[in-house]
């Protein structure tokens, strides 16, 4: 879907990246600074490379050997910054229409009851945008980058503003774009949880340089990434389908793809429908022997795969429990528990650490 080779120095700040991504949504995850909005203003046409080639859906928009630079206007991407930019004096309908505007004649694919729809944004068509909430403006924002019919759709942090209770609200409806639109998305972010929920594509970057490339669920279960894959925060994605709800207790269980069994608390999901877990490396236990008669539900038989120090006297582990399982223990425990490789284990997880992704 798109590639991107390129260099950039700016002052003592040398960005080099070298990116290939399918369709779906791929996530740039890295701390501040690390160069993901100069490497999507570079993707968008507002910030030119000093070298290299930029290619989407398989037209060039940028290449230093071949001379050429696609003004941005004509690349088709729909940005979304960190803060909205809407225009002041338009209605949230003039908005929203305004790419189309500027398109006249052109139809387009997205149809503006679907995106107003999804967004929830009938009921707003006629507000300026001056009294809309933060998290409306940011739907506006989404909704009109879709309805300029991009080629790809470019979200530069858009939580980053919000509250936590208006990311709760945005998240899901991010999710929906992805199902219901076909539209490739370059989504910013330094929020490994976003990450975790959306992406399909990981791209860590750190101080310009990039770190890894991949499937989400496979750069998240490689320990020597955990430092750019959120650190301290570090976790698995974990696909699983719910097989049963027990509405006394608010608990569900799921399995993954190779039969093991996961226990959360949380709403009513059909049976049948597919979830993305999250487990915090931080949030697993072990035992070298069977654990009988605790608290804890999630019990997996397993063994070590592979360690690394990781922090300050703590050991970073992945593990194999019928799928990859990464855990953060003490050094101290990982030696008094004589842990090798291959040694069996058993891993413990709370149902009420695991998070839906
Ligand atoms: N016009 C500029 N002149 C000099 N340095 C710049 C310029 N624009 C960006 N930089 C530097 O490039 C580096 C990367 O900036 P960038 O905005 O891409 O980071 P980021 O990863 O998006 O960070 P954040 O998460 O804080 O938005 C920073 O050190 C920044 O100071």
């Amino acid at each position: 879907m798109f590639d991107i080779r390129v260099k950039k120095s700016l002052g003592r700040f040398h960005l080099s990246a070298d990116i290939k991504a399918e369709a779906g949504l791929t996530a740039l995850f890295g701390p501040s600074g690390a160069g993901k909005t100069l490497l999507a203003k570079m993707l968008a046409g507002l910030v030119t490379p000093d070298e290299g080639h930029i290619e989407l859906a398989g037209r060039t928009l940028f290449s230093s050997a071949k001379n050429i630079n696609i003004p941005v206007h004509q690349r088709h991407i729909g940005f979304v910054f960190q803060e909205h930019r809407l225009f002041p004096h338009y209605s949230v309908r003039g908005n929203l229409t305004y790419g189309n505007g500027r398109r006249a004649g052109k139809a387009t694919p997205v149809s503006f009851e679907k995106v107003a729809d999804i967004l929830g944004l009938a009921a707003l068509l006629d507000r300026e945008p001056a009294s809309l909430s933060g998290g409306e403006r940011q739907r506006v924002a989404i909704g009109r980058a879709l309805l300029s019919n991009p080629k790809i759709l470019i979200l530069d942090e858009p939580l980053s503003s919000l509250d936590d209770a208006r990311k709760r609200e945005i998240l899901p409806l991010i999710e929906a774009l992805k199902s219901e639109f076909d539209i490739p998305t370059l989504y910013i972010s330094h929020s490994i949880e976003e990450i975790t929920r959306l992406a399909d594509t990981l791209l860590l970057l750190d101080n310009g340089a990039m770190k890894a490339v991949g499937p989400t669920a496979d750069i998240l279960t490689r320990l020597d990434l955990i430092p750019y894959a959120g650190g301290y925060d570090a976790g698995t994605l974990i696909a699983a389908t719910v097989t049963a709800y027990e509405p006394a207790h608010h608990m569900l269980t799921l399995e993954t793809a190779g039969g093991g069994k996961l226990y959360i608390t949380g709403g009513a999901k059909e049976i049948g429908s597919s979830a993305r877990l999250r487990i915090r490396a931080r949030d697993v236990a072990l035992s070298k022997t069977e654990p009988k008669s605790m608290s804890i539900l999630n019990r997996f038989k397993g063994r070590l795969v592979d360690h690394c120090s990781g922090a300050e006297g703590m050991e970073e582990l992945l593990l194999d429990v019928g799928f990859p399982l990464t855990a953060r223990i003490t050094r101290k425990s990982f030696e008094d528990m004589k842990l090798t490789k291959d040694t069996p284990v058993w891993a413990l997880v709370k149902a009420v650490t695991i998070s839906r992704a």
